[in-house]
């Protein structure tokens, strides 16, 4: 087929080439357009076609406007290679019969090869599986194709930027030279210019003078004037081509985005063809061959069509090659007749594959019913486990749907095959379980058998045994019995021969039992005597109390007086000091200090003035003023001495509250509960507690009761239980406003040295953590509060104070003590509650209406005790050492501001009672 084909290019080529030299001989223009038809008509149909081949089409058309190009003779800086690149977008498709002819012959082989090829794989591959691979390697093969496109389009889109960057350049060139060309021609004219001004004003030396030299002038000028003249029409020229150029530059870049427009067009119908295909993949092969088959009858008859035109057109040709070409046109109707009958074969074809399509279209749909029998059986037996059945049955389908069904329906299959064989393996072990199991039992049972037969002999040997007993019993019962009354004669006998001794003693004896009996009557008689006798002396002797007192009355009361009146000044005594007193008491530098490094001494005390001390910090020296400045070496009386007046308040009724303040380690725990052998405020406030109620216990009689709390993270635990439960903080039911912990334990205490245990209980129950500032750091507030309720035995009246003896929780800032995680929220907590603390005395201090005693729960707690009228005492313990100068100086700023407060006049709790000796 394609040797016919090349002989038919062979005699057009030379017909048309005849018709040309014949063309050239009549005179037209000749040799402009020399070319071969043969290559120009295939390059054309490829490019319209699309395909892979548009850059030898342009090649060749390259060569076409090559010689219209080629009359720019200026060469100036366009080269023929640029210009061939240029020209390649400017093809203009040949439109002949021939080529279009020839453009289908070659695109009709192609697909026959195509068709034979797809025929083929269809014979080797049968199954849908094959079938949707070959869909799969055609889809792959249109994506190449695809590819290659987009690669050729964006080649195009490279070589059009370098063109583009080249005409640029060269256009950068052509103006540079044509502004050279301006400014030569600019300095000629201006020489011109010149000469001609010479010529116009002659100097007076000059040789114008003479006729010679005024025509050698005048020829000058008229050289220069017409050299002028060239340069002008030569400037023209150059503005002309520079136009020119600019114009080819637009040609050329619209007839490259035109040509990418069309790849871009032929690029989507690819993609169309592609989706298209793509959506068609569930056809089936005989559909898709039907369709492959209809598009090649098209193409055939299009054939056809081309080939009867060429037949017209060649029985117009001239006569000298008449039989040749009659013999080829026998040749093609024999090759038409031929197509006409593969024609036909193909429709047969056509026909014949329409009807197998059809069958196989039926043969598929009772396939597929069976696939739904078949899956309708399976869910049958299925619902019929164990006794299920498996049906295998291998069904040919080339739908790729029913293969998946078929796949799925296997593989449900295989697991219920699967779940089968587990369930009949554990029936197995079931089973073996119920045999092993019935054995166990057989055994059991013959044991039980045995153990049974066992019993009933032991039984009729019990039986026997109880017999014997019974018998021996009896034996037993009538040997007692003998015995018995054998012992009650001997006893009876016994009596009797005791009864006749007693009767015959002696008479004096009888008199002695007489004597006897009136002494214990008269010793009876004497009690009675004694008691009347103690009863008469009691009356005589509260009736000569009663006439003494009523003789003593005016000095009685004048005593009273005395004692309210030491009160009085006691507690104004204590109002002078201050209600808030800030004391301040240095650590001595210990042993264990002195080998670490800051040791040095930076916080020194005055020997005249016991009020004010001086911290040197960073070279300079800041001096506090303070109410009492205990210097290092006070001794923990000394200290005491100072609060005792305060325990004195309580006892007459005053809240009173003492706390210790400072870093951690700076010695708030060694000031309030000290060691043992050298106790601190706490015992020894306690001691004075219980000496002066002693003191005063013919007067008053007084109930002293404790107890302790810790706040560690906010949380209230109580120090005397065990169990240690998280305490609230809430108003008191009894109606009087005053705040209470509800299950807080609270200890009666008679004596110090019930007092000295329960402290011990609490110092325990504390919680202690190491922390890098001090390995045993108290991180918990400590509260030790001592209620004592006072009543007048003489008048009645009662008194209520409370003594609140804190130990706070280290001071430090948080960076210092290392604190992270627990540690570091430890540590904010502690710190927020003695802002909280400063900021209520600090709130007092200004007389504000909202003291925020909320604001912690060591505030609240303390409510009723640091408000108005009540007492407080606040020792700020402070290290002297260098290494802690900055926690020493936070320290001091915060005893300083709370040291100002004036809480005013002290409040005496007292409710009066019949008598009402309060004193205020
Ligand atoms: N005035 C002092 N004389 C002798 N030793 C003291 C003195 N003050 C404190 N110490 C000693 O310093 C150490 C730390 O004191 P303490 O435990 O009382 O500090 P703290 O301020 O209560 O610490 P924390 O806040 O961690 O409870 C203790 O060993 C204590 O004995």
């Amino acid at each position: 087929m394609y040797a016919f084909y090349s002989l038919l290019v062979y005699i057009f080529y030379t017909v048309f080439k005849k018709e040309e030299e014949e063309e050239a001989l009549e005179g037209a223009c000749g040799g402009s357009s020399e070319q071969e038809p043969g290559h120009v008509s295939m390059e054309t149909g490829s490019r319209r076609r699309g395909g892979p081949a548009p850059r030898l089409g342009k090649r060749g058309s390259g060569r076409l406007s090559d010689s219209s190009s080629s009359s720019d003779s200026e060469g100036l800086s366009l080269s023929d290679e640029d210009e061939d690149d240029i020209d390649e977008g400017q093809a203009t498709p040949a439109k002949t019969p021939l080529g279009a002819f020839l453009s289908f012959k070659q695109e009709t082989e192609k697909r026959r090869a195509s068709t034979v090829h797809t025929e083929l794989v269809e014979k080797v591959s049968e199954s849908p599986l094959v079938s949707v691979m070959s869909h799969l390697l055609s889809f792959l093969e249109q994506y190449s194709h695809l590819q290659q496109l987009q690669q050729q389009a964006e080649q195009y889109r490279v070589q059009l930027r370098r063109h583009r960057a080249q005409h640029r350049r060269k256009m950068k060139a052509l103006r540079s030279s044509y502004r050279q060309r301006l400014r030569d021609k600019n300095s000629l004219i201006s020489s011109l210019e010149e000469a001609i001004g010479q010529v116009q004003s002659p100097s007076p030396d000059s040789e114008v003078d003479s006729p010679a030299g005024l025509h050698k002038l005048v020829q000058s000028v008229c050289g220069l004037q017409g050299e002028r003249r060239q340069l002008r029409v030569e400037l023209n020229l150059l503005h002309s081509q520079l136009e020119q150029r600019e114009q080819d530059k637009h040609t050329k870049v619209l007839a490259f985005q035109q040509q990418i427009d069309e790849l871009k067009s032929c690029i989507e119908e690819r993609e169309e063809e592609l989706s298209r295909l793509r959506t068609a993949s569930g056809v089936t092969d005989s559909e898709k061959r039907v369709l492959c088959l209809s598009a090649e009858n098209e193409s055939l008859k299009h054939s056809l069509t081309v080939t009867q035109g060429l037949l017209q057109q060649l029985s117009v040709l001239p006569s000298q090659s008449s039989s040749v070409l009659i013999k080829e046109n026998e040749n093609l109707r024999s090759r038409v007749l031929q197509l006409e009958g593969a024609l036909q074969q193909r429709a047969d074809q056509l026909s014949r594959l329409e009807q197998s399509d059809w069958q196989r279209g039926e043969e598929l749909r009772r396939r597929e019913e069976r696939v739904r029998e078949l899956q309708l059986e399976l869910d049958k037996e299925r619902s019929k486990e164990p006794t299920v059945k498996f049906v295998t049955q291998t069904v040919e389908v080339e739908s790729p749907s029913t293969l998946r069904q078929l796949a799925d329906e296997r593989q449900r299959n295989e697991q219920l095959r699967e779940r089968l064989t587990n369930q009949s393996e554990r029936c197995r072990q079931l089973e073996e379980n119920i045999r092993r199991s019935d054995e166990v039992s057989c055994n059991l049972q013959h044991k039980i058998a045995a153990y049974e037969r066992e019993i009933g002999t032991l039984q009729a040997e019990l039986l026997k045994e109880i017999g014997h007993l019974e018998e021996k019993k009896e034996e037993a019962v009538k040997a007692a019995s003998n015995c018995s009354q054998e012992h009650l004669k001997s006893l009876q006998d016994q009596f009797m021969t005791l009864q006749n001794r007693l009767n015959a003693l002696p008479p004096t004896l009888r008199s002695m039992k007489t004597d006897y009996a009136s002494l214990r009557t008269q010793v009876r008689n004497f009690s009675e005597f004694y008691g009347s006798a103690i009863k008469d002396a009691k009356k005589q002797i509260s009736a000569a109390i009663s006439e003494m007192s009523e003789a003593n009355k005016d000095l009685l009361e004048k005593y009273r007086k005395e004692v309210a009146l030491r009160r009085k000044y006691h507690e104004q005594l204590v109002e002078l000091k201050g209600n808030i007193r800030v004391l301040c008491r240095v650590k001595p530098v210990l042993k264990e200090d002195e080998h670490e490094e800051g040791q040095t001494v930076a916080v020194t005390t005055d020997p005249h003035n016991e009020s004010a001390l001086t911290v040197l910090s960073k070279g300079k020296a800041k001096t506090f003023e303070l109410d009492k400045v205990f210097h290092p070496q006070a001794t923990q009386e000394e200290v005491f001495q100072e609060i005792e007046p305060l325990i004195t308040s309580c006892i007459d009724g005053y809240h009173v509250c003492i706390f210790a303040y400072g870093q951690t380690g700076s010695g708030k725990t060694y000031t309030m509960e000290g060691p043992t052998e050298n106790p601190g405020i706490n015992q020894r406030a306690l001691k004075h507690l219980f000496n002066e109620i002693e003191e005063r216990k013919d007067m008053w009689t007084y109930t002293v009761t404790v107890s302790s709390v810790e706040i560690y993270n906010e949380v209230l635990r109580d120090l005397l239980s065990k169990d240690g439960e998280k305490l609230d903080i809430k108003i008191n039911p009894d109606g009087t406003g005053q705040l209470h912990v509800p299950g807080l334990r609270v200890i009666e205490v008679k004596s110090f040295q019930h007092i000295k245990k329960i402290l011990a209980t609490a110092r325990r129950n504390r919680i202690t953590f190491g922390t890098q500032m001090n390995q045993h750091s108290s991180r918990s507030h400590a509260l030790l509060t001592v209620t004592v309720q006072g009543v007048d035995l003489a008048t009645g009246s009662k008194s209520s104070g409370k003594l609140n003896l804190v130990d706070l929780a280290g001071s430090e800032r948080v960076w210092k003590s290392g604190a992270e995680g627990e540690r570091l929220k430890e540590a904010q907590n502690i710190n927020r509650s003695l802002l909280a603390l400063g900021d209520v005395i600090q709130a007092l201090r200004g007389r504000q209406t909202h003291i925020p005693f909320r604001n912690s729960r060591l505030t609240y707690l303390l409510q009723d005790s640091l408000g108005k009228g009540n007492k407080t005492a606040m020792v700020v313990q402070i290290s002297s050492l260098e290494r802690n100068v900055g926690e020493t100086l936070c320290s001091l700023k915060f005893a300083q501001r709370v040291c100002k407060v004036e809480l005013g006049p002290a409040a005496r709790k007292i409710e009066s009672g019949g008598h009402g000796d309060a004193v205020n």
